[in-house]
């Protein structure tokens, strides 16, 4: 998340003018990845290659076409003469058109192929990445490199072959040209250039820079869309009555934005303004020295004509050329940003010889046992998972240091088939604990058994297909109820799904539902309760049907109906199941084979609610503390165990 001095105020934590955002150079070997995705596209850049040559030597050619009608047609009034080579000038520009539209259709099949190669690989990378880079990436930052950057990144082969082939070509025909026509002129117009050139490379640096900052800027600008127009960011600014502060930070954004865009267009302009005046005076000069030259008599009038046609011809190319550098510079970077994400190392891993994890199913004593064994873990630092160019915050310091453990020498076993509870004060390490059994997180050291493997061992979807996770605060996408329980086993039968939300005790609520199972639900959908949300996250646990469940129950305090309802669809979840539960209520607790009191990243006591109550320490305070108020009364508990 964007570290913020508060709406309004000075931007402190926020460094878009880094200079390990903006000023970022190219990296040593990017040349070199860049050429196996150009390699994909050899035929499509073969023909875009040849074409652009066609395109310069016509663009070279036709002046010369046009000397000759001026001076071996009109002026010895050769009418023949005239009309053929006019109708070579209309052939040579039809010939040229199709040049140029081949051209164009290779350039756009070779990058946009090349988009699509990049982002179908970023995307699948960044899927890969561990949980902790979700939690510290930027989404904006994140999305920017899959559009920005990846069209940034098409330019550096569509500029590099050519832009630049066109360029030189173009440069090397026309000067011959001019050359053979006339080297006074011509060295008299190229005198100029220099001048010119100096002045082009600073603006074109600083335009390069400008359009960096501009999209580090964007991304900036569209992540504090993203957070604020979701739900919860909407509600938080309304609740905290910070709309206009809200509106102030965004306003402060956006008039960076608008101001960097200012000075690109302002640079942008200005080279275009260098190179006309270039223009007019280097025409003014060849009509100056060629018109002397055509009085006395030494140069003919449509010489004069080709040359300054050909001149015209010459500034593009060489305004190219001045910039190219700078482009392909910018291009490159893109292209470098692009290979950042996908060199970050996933930090979870499959090994290369990993291996399925046997199928088990859930029936009675099938399901497989979860064994921790002196297993530390510590959250990884940012620059482990993260990139700072992703999290436009630079890194200054070291974020923690060696001592920071979250859970520390943790050895237990959850039996198969048996429901293991987690109780303990907030902030102990409960939920990191559930994360390292599905991988979301791996131990720092340790070891993670389930059913007797290591799970480092074992194939990440096998483990995922085994390993069922509830979370307190269930995740629905905004989509219909029916695409949201399929989404755990796509292909379910419709049988199948009525018969996890019978299961999951929500069937009623979702007749309920407007449209059924076809209602849209999610952040922008129909809006379920908190408690018929945990039961839709427990039906889709159901329509999963993994041997094993992790689950950590809801806080909120429910009424008794919807609590007991939960209780009882709980109970069928978790049948035969090997759970571990983060218990907040005492029914579960009761039911829990086994208790593991978590403090503060470490297993202080274990043993049966009654053994541990008799024991007399931490879970007997926690009992007194947090959950002896929920006791319920005694023909309840009976009703719940039978
Ligand atoms: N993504 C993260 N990066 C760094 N530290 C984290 C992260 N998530 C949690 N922590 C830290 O790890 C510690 C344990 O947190 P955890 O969420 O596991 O506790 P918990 O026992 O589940 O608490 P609660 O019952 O309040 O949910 C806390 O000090 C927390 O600040």
């Amino acid at each position: 998340m964007t570290k913020q001095g508060g709406p309004g105020k000075g931007q402190k934590g926020l460094r878009f003018d880094d200079d390990s955002i903006t000023r970022q150079k190219v990296k040593k070997g990017t040349l070199r990845r860049i050429i196996p995705y150009a390699m994909r596209y050899r035929w499509p850049l073969a023909v875009l290659l040849l074409t652009t040559v066609v395109d310069a030597v016509i663009t070279a050619a036709s002046p010369l076409i046009l000397k000759m009608i001026i001076d071996d047609g009109i002026l010895p009034h050769r009418l023949g003469v005239v009309v053929w080579l006019c109708l070579g000038v209309a052939g040579l520009a039809l010939l040229d058109a199709l040049a140029v539209y081949v051209q164009t259709w290779c350039s756009g099949r070779v990058g946009e192929g090349l988009v699509y190669d990049l982002r179908t690989q970023v995307f699948k990378h960044v899927q890969q990445q561990s949980l902790a880079f979700f939690t510290r990436a930027q989404t904006g930052a994140l999305v920017s490199r899959l559009n920005a950057d990846v069209i940034g990144a098409r330019q550096a082969v569509t500029i590099l072959l050519s832009q630049s082939v066109s360029t030189i070509m173009t440069l090397l025909l026309v000067l011959s040209a001019m050359f053979y026509l006339s080297w006074q002129v011509t060295v008299a117009s190229l005198v100029m250039i220099p001048f010119f050139l100096l002045p082009v490379r600073v603006i074109s640096r600083r335009l390069q820079r400008l359009t960096r900052e501009t999209m580090q800027l964007d991304a900036a600008m569209s992540s504090m869309m993203n957070e604020r127009f979701n739900v919860s960011g909407a509600m938080l600014a309304k609740l905290y009555g910070r709309s206009q502060d809200e509106a102030d930070l965004f306003a402060g954004r956006a008039g960076r934005v608008r101001d960097v865009a200012v000075g690109a267009v302002v640079h942008g302009r200005m080279l275009f303004i260098i190179v006309t005046v270039l223009t007019s005076l280097t025409t003014a000069v060849v009509y100056g020295i060629g018109g002397n030259l055509t009085i006395d008599g030494t140069l003919q009038i449509g010489t004069l004509v080709a040359m300054v046609t050909l001149l015209l011809r010459l500034y593009g190319p060489i305004n190219q050329l001045s910039t190219m550098q700078v482009s392909v510079m910018t291009a490159l970077v893109s292209f470098d940003r692009v290979f950042e994400v996908m060199d970050l190392e996933p930090l979870v891993a499959e090994r290369p010889d990993a291996r399925e994890l046997p199928a088990t199913t859930s029936a009675e004593g099938t399901a497989p046992d979860i064994e921790f064994d002196r297993v530390s873990f510590r959250y990884p630092s940012a620059d482990e998972v993260s990139l700072a160019s992703l999290e436009s915050i630079a890194f200054r310091k070291p974020e923690r240091t060696d001592t920071s453990w979250t859970l520390q020498e943790l050895s237990f076993s959850a039996p198969a088939g048996k429901l293991t509870a987690l109780v303990g004060p907030s902030g102990a390490g409960k939920t990191t604990l559930t994360h390292l059994v599905p991988r979301l997180y791996d131990p720092t050291t340790g070891t993670i058994r389930v059913g007797g493997h290591d799970i480092k061992d074992l194939t990440l979807q096998s483990l995922r297909d085994t390993v069922g996770v509830v979370t307190q605060d269930a995740h629905l996408f905004h989509d219909t109820l029916r695409a949201n329980l399929e989404y755990a086993r796509p292909g379910v039968s419709e049988q199948e799904l009525v018969e996890a939300c019978k299961a999951a005790l929500i069937w009623d609520a979702v007749c309920a539902l407007p449209e059924g199972l076809d209602t849209v639900v999610g952040d922008r959908g129909y809006r379920l309760s908190g408690g018929e949300k945990q039961r839709i996250a427990l039906a889709r646990l159901l329509v999963k049907a993994p041997p094993i469940v992790v689950l950590d129950e809801a806080t909120a305090h429910l009424d008794s109906e919807s609590e007991a309802a939960i209780q009882r669809a709980l109970k069928t979840a978790l049948a035969g199941r090997t759970s571990l539960v983060i218990a907040h209520r005492l029914s579960t607790i009761r039911e829990a084979d086994q208790i593991l009191v978590v403090e503060a990243g470490r297993i202080r006591e274990s043993g049966t609610h009654e053994e541990l109550l008799a024991a007399g320490g931490l879970y007997a305070d926690l009992y007194h503390t947090q959950f002896a108020q929920q006791a319920p009364e005694p023909a309840q508990v009976g009703a719940d165990r039978a």
